[in-house]
């Protein structure tokens, strides 16, 4: 077992976990995002587009999307080859054992192919990290970087340490020794992102590197603050606050989306709907209006639902046989109009 790293877990740290577990739980088992693969691959692109976004790469997220889709893309041969990487490190994520050097390495020369001298290989030179032209951090020396990246994946893997505060720090320590000589961020996401999903699959499907992209000076700013303290406890409350912001967001997006979908309605649902998208109507209006019979069997079966499900309201809601009753949209009827 390696060394342990020099970290602390801050209040913080320790109340954006207890929300991560929390939050991770209901979108596992209260929503459909398990199974929404389009939203997966929505959020994988994302994933992409961003953490290449954070080191330079210009292409836009529909470019991204383009690329993976093998469409014919103007942009630097470069940039479209980091895109069909990066995608293949990612696409091959779960099969990583994430305590494995060997299998970093194996990402690595995924993440870096055609792109990097040392594809695959831990660097044999100094590195550094610039802001223009100030090193802001420089990288372990070389000839130090295998065996500290055997102890600190050996450390990981002996200690009990929940995975989330383990992925945080891992991806901090990548970051300080910065092994390769070019892909360090990108590895150190993917690496993160990785321990996430083994610890729960649905990380696969959450594009925390958007978080960081959107928050760059402040993702920078952590490990330079970390840096200087010695200390990774404010990388880890950075990214768990940033892990947090994510799954929210998927939470809030699918809860919208059950809501929005609990009733499939007919045509002759959405007829009655669109007849009534700028005018009250009477019970006989509405059905004159979409060309059908309105018995009570008809009303029962087309209209009862439509204000079950609060589409539609009664103008005299208090005497629902009222001779004045007439019908209009509600904000939820409007809503599913639009869509
Ligand atoms: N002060 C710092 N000390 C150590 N690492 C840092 C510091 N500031 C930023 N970093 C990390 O270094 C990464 C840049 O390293 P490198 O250029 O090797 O990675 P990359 O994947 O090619 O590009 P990028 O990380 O910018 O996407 C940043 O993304 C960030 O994760």
């Amino acid at each position: 077992m390696g060394n342990k790293p020099p970290y602390t877990i801050t209040e913080k740290a320790a109340d954006y976990l207890a929300k991560i577990v929390e939050t991770v739980t209901r979108l596992e088992f209260g929503t459909e995002f398990k199974r929404d693969i389009k939203l997966h691959r929505e959020n994988r692109l994302r994933t992409i587009h961003s953490s290449l976004a954070i080191e330079g790469n210009s292409l836009s997220l529909g470019e991204v999307t383009a690329v993976i889709e093998g469409k014919v893309v103007a942009g630097k041969q470069t940039e479209i080859k980091e895109v069909k990487n990066a995608y293949e490190a990612y696409d091959k994520i779960m099969t990583f054992d994430p305590y494995a050097i060997g299998d970093f390495l194996k990402a690595h020369r995924l993440m870096t192919q055609s792109l990097v001298k040392e594809s695959g290989k831990f660097r044999s030179g100094d590195v550094g990290v610039f802001d223009g032209e100030a090193a802001i951090h420089i990288g372990a020396r070389p000839q130090f970087v295998p065996q500290l990246m055997e102890d600190l994946f050996g450390w990981a893997k002996a200690s009990e340490l929940h995975p989330v505060l383990k992925s945080a720090i891992l991806h901090y320590e990548i970051e300080t020794i910065h092994p390769f000589s070019d892909g360090n961020g990108r590895m150190g996401r993917l690496w993160q992102t990785l321990l996430l999903a083994k610890w729960n699959a649905i990380f696969a499907w959450i594009p925390m590197e958007s978080v960081l992209y959107q928050n760059r000076p402040q993702y920078y700013q952590a490990i330079e603050n970390a840096s200087k303290a010695n200390d990774s406890g404010v990388f880890i409350e950075f990214t768990l606050s940033a892990i947090y912001e994510i799954i929210a967001e998927q939470a809030k997006h699918q809860v919208k989306h059950e809501d929005k979908h609990q009733v499939e309605l007919s045509d002759t649902q959405f007829a009655v709907l669109n007849a009534l998208k700028n005018k009250t109507l009477s019970r006989k209006d509405i059905f004159a209006a979409i060309g059908m019979n309105g018995d009570s069997r008809s009303f029962k079966r087309h209209i009862e639902p439509l204000l079950d499900e609060g589409l539609i309201e009664m103008t005299v809601p208090d005497k629902p046989n009222s001779r004045m009753q007439k019908y209009r949209l509600t904000e939820a009827g409007k809503e599913r109009l639009k869509e």
